[in-house]
């Protein structure tokens, strides 16, 4: 996940495929807007989940977090400093949750990792990375061999933040401020299936509150082990 990279990865016609058939299903839906910006497909659903489900989602936060992790040994000091905590699928808490954001990209839920819970304090932060995998990083190839490259990202705000904690695309030229209810969604790679550099994107420090977010990544293959 680390930024620096020249040469994130190779064009790849699954990629596109999987690119194109979730923003065609997007565009189709309603409920969901495409920010509009060329560099990259970043869309949004407004009233995603309800007020109940984001109160749940925070209590099943606040149960099991712990420090958030990096998969890159390179990060510098502070670069993620918020809590994560891994949320069961199978509970009867998450899994309608999980399987609603599956169906709204039309992926199969065993492409889709493990949902994570994120907190922020105030002045905790995820700073600018990628969520694809560098492929040419040590951990790439064990990542090839648990579902290869993230291609979509969701992203559900659960909370209201008084000041600060926007997710922002500075190649992409976007500040998304936390909305309540509200998933995000992008594209990670590119037209072509590369990993697309403008998705680059940072969870900014938090002034005044907390905040609360649940990310889902999708991989390019199956990334559940068990049949489901
Ligand atoms: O906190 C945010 O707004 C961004 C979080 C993020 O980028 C991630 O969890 O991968
Ligand atoms: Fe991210």
């Amino acid at each position: 996940m680390a930024s620096a990279a020249k040469s994130p990865g190779r064009p790849s016609a699954h990629r596109a495929a999987i690119g194109r058939s979730v923003a065609a299903r997007l565009e189709g839906d309603p409920r969901i807007t495409r920010v509009p910006i060329e560099q990259a497909e970043v869309y949004y659903c407004l009233d995603f989940l309800t007020d109940e489900e984001c109160a749940v989602l925070i209590e099943v936060i606040d149960a099991g977090r712990r420090p958030s992790t990096l998969l890159s040994q390179s990060a510098e000091p502070g670069f993620r400093t918020s809590e994560s905590c891994d949320m069961d699928r199978y509970s009867p808490i998450i899994r309608p949750i999980d399987e609603r954001v599956a169906d709204l990209l039309g992926l199969e839920p065993a492409h889709g990792e493990t949902m994570q819970g994120q907190r922020y304090a105030p002045s905790q932060q995820f700073r600018a990375h990628h969520d694809y995998f560098h492929e040419s990083e040590p951990y790439w190839a064990a990542m090839q061999g648990q579902g290869g490259q993230r291609t979509w990202t969701a992203m559900a705000y659960l909370n209201e933040v008084e000041e600060g904690g926007a997710t922002w695309f500075p190649l992409a030229g976007i500040r998304i401020p936390p909305r309540k209810r509200m998933l995000l969604i992008w594209n990670n790679m590119a037209a072509d299936g590369a990993p697309n550099d403008a998705t680059l994107h940072e969870g900014m420090a938090v002034v005044t509150g907390t905040k609360y977010i649940f990310t889902k990544w999708f991989r390019e293959n199956r990334w559940l082990k068990t049949a489901d």
